[in-house]
This record gives structure tokens, C-alpha cells and sequence, in this order.
């Protein structure tokens, strides 16, 4: 056990005063990670994963068709496949997945046949029902050569790219790969471990006096996943920077893991002591703080030879608009795909929302028509605008920038 903390004592670092501007910040977590994947200290392994297990992980190498789509020459039409000039007699029935009647047609003859099933060689086009006028089995009606059948390869030739590295695996992708012969799909997906700190933070229950419930550890598998990653665990840490930085060298220690989220103990307070387990660990600090409303006292750190580090402050807001400017933009780079936090869409403001003098400010807005309403309860502790908002706005700082009736940056919400 570690001695108490006094209570009067001086911070537990002193206050520093180097923030980041916002886009800046957001620029910089990107280009820290990309930088850091190519000194190769940490990346994860190329997972060959199941296609139902894919889906929002970016691709890890470029995956090509396997099979031919159409794998054969068939009929793109529900009618009859016919041979030479009409009218035609009509030898058999082809349906989709069995053998047809003919394996080739003559000058002169027709097969019934389903979308979908191989049309017999030297079938010059499909003419389909309403088009067809039968009488027994002689059937009359117009037709172009090659009209209505679908040549083998014709939606996706064999071997052709599907899609390039670092696709993000969506419902399409995933009908595409299917439709194409895959049972599994090439993906990274970097592992995150996070450390919730907090004497006072408790993970289940009502919450009783003094105690506050862990309101940011229920956010994060679902962001880590949005970024491209996978939350591998989460530990609740004791406050005290001796037991900080042990649970930091630890997850360091795991070459698995590829990025570790601290929440809270990030700002100047007795019992903050993130700043101090990364001087004790030696970490390269990148971003250390950010002038942004809220969230500023968030970091972007690398441990030598491990991971990356962020840490999100603990108020749950300030953590969620923290994760949306550092963790998002440098786990989709670890993880090789778009950011999707970061993706230029923009809109006019709806209603007033002050701005910060020099800090940038992150408000939860309802987007509608290309209009922004702020919907208010998005301050640093408050989570009930970020949960019914679209995206949150992103006000520059009043001072240096002039007042703008255009549109401004928007940061999607993650879902
Ligand atoms: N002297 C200064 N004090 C503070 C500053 C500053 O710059 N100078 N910044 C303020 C801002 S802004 C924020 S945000 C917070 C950040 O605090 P920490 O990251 O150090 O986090 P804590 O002090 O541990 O907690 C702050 C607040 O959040 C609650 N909390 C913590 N973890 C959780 C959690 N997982 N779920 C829900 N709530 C959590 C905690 O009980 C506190 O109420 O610092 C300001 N102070
Ligand atoms: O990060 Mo604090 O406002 O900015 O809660």
C-alpha cells in the first residue's frame, strides 16, 4: 500500500502551459502514430478473421476475387436461352443449380431457363417471358445478340482487386468478399488496453456517497472499435503514481498491445499522476494538452520501445472529446484506415453557441438539412448532449479568428 496522499501538498507536477491548438493536435496524433508504425516497435498481426468477425476492421492487404463472378456464362433474365434466328423449339428446362437439359444448343432450339442458370453453349441470347410468345413448343419473339446473359467474370473478373489495404470491412465488402469465395477476410485490428483511474470511480451499481460510477469505460470498446481496434482489456488503477506507473509498465510489457488509454489522473491535481508515471517510464511526450473546451488536459505520449499512450481526462465529456482528437485519428492510423471522427463534413450553426477566446470549442449539435443545432449538456462532466447529438461542432478560438458566417467542422459521433 502506498502512504496516503496529504491533503494540502503541492500538484502532483506543475501545470504546464504548452497546448496544442486543436487541429493541430488532431493532425499531429495521425502523423505520432503513423511515425510510430514505421520504426516497427509495435504493429499488429495480420488476424485472418471470419467474415461475420470483419465487419468495421480495415483490410490489412489488398484483397482480390477468388472466384469469378458469374462463375459461368448465365442468364441474366427469367425467359428462354436461344440459338440462331426464331422461332425456335423449344429441348428442355435450365434452373439456377442443377445441370441443364442440353449442354449446348443448335441453330434453331431454346431452353426454358431461371436467372442465374448457365445458359448451354452457343446460346446467343436470353429472351425473357414477356417478350416470348409460345405456342407448345414453339416460341417466337425479338432478340439481340448477347442480349440479357451475363458473360463468366462480367460483375468481377477473377483475381481482379476488390478492394485496396485499409478498406474498412463494411456489410458490402462482406456480401462482395462472400460473393467472391472468401470465408475470412485479412484485417489488423491494433489491441488497446486501458487503465481507468480513480479512488472514487466504481464500475457496477449506484454509485454511494463520495463514489462516482465509471462513466468512460463503457464508452471506450465501442470507440476503439469505430477507430478500427479492439479494447483487448480494461483495469481499474488505484490512485498513486507508484501503482501508475507499475500498470503502465505492465501493459508496455504485453507486446500485444499497441496503445494504452489512461482516463483521468491527467490534469494538475494531488492525485493526478500520469504526467509522472511517464517521466518514470521515460515516455516521448507528444501532444501534452490540448486548447480545446473541453478536454484540454489530454496527452498523446510513446512509451520507449512500446506503445503509444493517451490520456483522456476523467471528466466524461472532456475524455469523450479527448478520444475523438487524439485516440480516434492515432488508432485509425495504427490500424491502417480513414479516421472516422475526422471526415470534412460541415454545417452551419442553428443557434448560438459562444465562443471560447482561446480555446477551441467542441459542442454537441443535431444536424438537419445542412443546419447545426447545438442541444446544450455538453459540458466537461455531461454526456446527455454527446448521447442525442449527431456530431459535435468545432468552434474556433474568438480570438485570431475572425467571426464567420460559413459552415463550420464537424467531428462525427461514434455509434
Ligand atoms: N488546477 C487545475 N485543475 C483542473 C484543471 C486544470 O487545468 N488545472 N483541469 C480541469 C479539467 S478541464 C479537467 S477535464 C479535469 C481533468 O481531471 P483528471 O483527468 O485529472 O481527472 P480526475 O481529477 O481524476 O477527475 C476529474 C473528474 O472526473 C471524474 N471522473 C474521473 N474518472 C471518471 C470516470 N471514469 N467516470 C466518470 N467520472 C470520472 C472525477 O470523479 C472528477 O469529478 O481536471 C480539472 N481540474
Ligand atoms: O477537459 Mo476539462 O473542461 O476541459 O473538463
Amino acid at each position: 500500500m502506498e502512504p496516503p496522499v496529504p491533503v494540502a501538498t503541492a500538484p502532483a507536477v506543475p501545470v504546464r502551459h504548452r497546448a496544442t491548438t486543436w487541429s493541430r493536435a488532431r493532425d499531429a496524433a495521425r502523423e505520432l502514430a503513423t511515425a510510430h508504425l514505421r520504426t516497427g516497435t509495435r504493429e499488429a498481426p495480420v488476424a485472418h478473421v471470419p467474415l461475420a468477425d470483419a465487419l468495421g476492421a480495415a483490410l490489412a492487404v489488398p484483397v482480390t476475387a477468388r472466384a469469378a463472378v458469374p462463375a459461368c456464362d448465365s442468364a441474366a433474365m427469367d425467359g428462354y436461352a436461344v440459338a440462331g434466328p426464331g422461332p425456335w423449339r423449344l429441348v428442355g428446362r435450365a434452373l439456377a443449380g442443377r445441370p441443364g437439359p442440353v449442354r449446348r444448343l443448335r441453330p434453331g432450339e431454346a431452353v426454358e431457363i431461371a436467372t442465374g442458370a448457365p445458359v448451354p453453349a452457343r446460346t446467343e441470347a436470353v429472351l425473357p417471358y414477356e417478350r416470348a410468345v409460345c405456342d407448345g413448343d414453339r416460341i417466337e419473339g425479338p432478340v439481340r445478340p448477347g442480349r440479357h446473359v451475363r458473360h463468366r467474370g462480367e460483375s468481377v473478373p477473377a483475381g481482379a482487386v476488390l478492394a485496396p489495404a485499409g478498406t474498412v470491412v463494411t456489410p458490402a465488402l462482406l456480401g462482395l468478399a462472400a460473393g467472391t469465395g472468401h470465408d475470412s477476410l485479412p484485417v489488423r485490428r491494433p489491441r488497446v488496453a486501458a487503465l481507468v483511474t480513480g479512488d472514487e470511480v466504481v464500475p457496477t451499481g449506484l454509485p454511494g456517497p463520495g463514489a462516482v460510477r465509471d462513466a468512460i469505460g463503457p464508452m471506450l470498446p465501442g470507440l476503439v472499435r469505430w477507430a478500427g481496434g479492439v479494447l483487448a482489456g480494461s483495469a481499474h488503477v488505484a490512485d498513486g503514481r507508484a501503482r501508475l506507473t507499475a500498470e503502465l509498465r505492465a501493459a508496455a510489457a504485453d507486446p500485444a498491445t499497441e496503445l494504452v488509454v489512461v482516463c483521468g489522473a491527467s490534469s494538475a491535481g494531488p492525485a493526478d499522476h500520469l504526467r509522472g508515471a511517464l517521466d518514470a517510464l521515460a515516455a516521448d511526450v507528444g501532444v501534452d494538452g490540448v486548447a480545446c473546451r473541453p478536454g484540454h488536459p489530454q496527452l498523446l505520449a510513446a512509451l520507449p520501445g512500446g506503445p503509444l499512450v493517451v490520456g483522456l481526462p476523467g471528466n466524461p465529456n472532456a475524455a469523450l472529446v479527448a478520444a475523438l482528437t487524439l485516440l480516434v485519428p492515432a488508432l485509425s492510423a495504427l490500424a491502417g484506415r480513414r479516421d472516422p471522427a475526422h471526415a470534412g463534413r460541415r454545417a452551419h450553426l442553428a443557434g448560438p453557441a459562444d465562443r471560447h477566446a482561446r480555446d477551441t470549442r467542441l459542442v454537441a449539435v443535431r444536424v438537419r438539412d445542412g443546419r447545426a443545432a447545438p442541444v446544450g449538456g455538453d459540458g466537461p462532466a455531461a454526456l446527455r448532449g454527446a448521447a442525442v447529438a449527431d456530431a459535435l461542432a468545432v468552434l474556433p478560438p474568438r480570438d485570431g479568428t475572425p467571426d464567420s458566417a460559413g459552415p463550420v467542422e464537424l467531428v462525427e459521433l461514434p455509434y
